[in-house]
């Protein structure tokens, strides 16, 4: 039987020129949709761009035409538009029923963030960052099921501040928590800007960087030295990033984005987790 390294070399990879002419057309029905808000319609749409791009192709997103890449770059601001209000809708209905904190699994996605958040914690822990006193989470929406995750099944001492621009956002998600008390009392939500963060920053032992935090490259790159700039030496930061087909639903952040930190470690997923998940450290010295 083949080994498993030999299989990945068997397995259909999907051209990169049809992958691509598939994208497109995905992109222009979700362009012409009159909203973005779930339904039917844009959920059937979501799901096919996603299972598209969760399929084994070999495109290299730096090499893509530069329409293509205008393209791209339109795709992650609607993806992340509908994500946002995919979270408000199943975050203010999962507020209004009683113990919404042990409703979470209802949210479409929930076992993605499941997935998503024992491989972040796995190499989180790989790298020594095992009950972190505090941890900030910045991009946390309406729905902070990474922090929930997190709180409940990995970090359970861990004091977590959630930070989101959007007061809607942090309105509804206080709304979930405040349902228990004990987990209210380590669950804080900020409104700000991340760029206005400043002092508070040196207080993380680990920062969370979520996918749709800077949804433009040079965006997202001026977050992260904004973060570095103000987080404590020797504190972590874990980027969640995309790889191949994948950076066509969020941005892609490489070891090269981080100048002025220790890249730990860079995974790409294969399985259903769409996020890479970049560890890097702001070094005690800088060199
Ligand atoms: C939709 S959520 C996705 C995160 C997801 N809930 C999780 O648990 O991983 C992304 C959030 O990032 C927030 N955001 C975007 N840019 C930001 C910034 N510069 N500062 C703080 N929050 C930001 C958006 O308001 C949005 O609510």
């Amino acid at each position: 039987m083949a080994s498993l390294q030999n299989q990945s070399n068997f397995e259909t990879k999907i051209p990169a020129e049809i992958l691509i002419a598939r994208v497109i057309q995905i992109h222009d029905r979700i362009s012409k949709l009159e909203s973005l808000r779930p339904s039917k319609q844009v959920n059937t749409l979501f799901t096919h761009l996603v299972k598209l791009c969760t399929l084994p192709s070999n495109i290299d997103i730096k090499a893509i035409p530069q329409d293509v890449q205008a393209m791209r770059e339109n795709l992650i601001l609607l993806c992340g538009h509908a994500e946002g209000l995919l979270e408000l809708e199943f975050a203010t209905f999962i507020s209004k029923i009683p113990r919404p904190l042990n409703n979470l699994d209802l949210f479409p996605y929930y076992n993605n963030y499941v997935e998503l958040a024992r491989l972040e914690y796995r190499i989180l822990s790989n790298n020594g960052v095992v009950q972190p006193k505090k941890v900030a989470f910045v991009g946390s929406g309406p729905m902070p099921l990474t922090s929930f995750v997190m709180a409940t099944h990995h970090m359970k001492s861990t004091h977590f501040d959630n930070y989101d621009i959007d007061e809607v956002a942090n309105d509804v998600a206080r709304l979930i928590v405040a349902s228990d008390n004990e987990f209210e009392k380590r669950m804080k939500f900020v409104t700000s800007d991340i760029m206005e963060v400043k002092e508070k920053l040196m207080e993380y032992d680990c920062i969370f960087l979520a996918a749709l935090v800077g949804m433009r490259k040079d965006r997202k790159l001026k977050i992260i030295e904004h973060v570095r700039k103000h987080m404590k030496a020797g504190g972590f930061l874990l980027v969640r990033s995309a790889n191949g087909a994948r950076a066509f639903l969020y941005p892609e952040v490489d070891e090269v984005d981080l100048p002025g930190f220790e890249v730990l470690s860079v995974f790409h997923p294969t399985n259903e987790v769409i996020n890479s998940v970049v560890l890097a450290r702001k070094p005690f010295f800088d060199n």
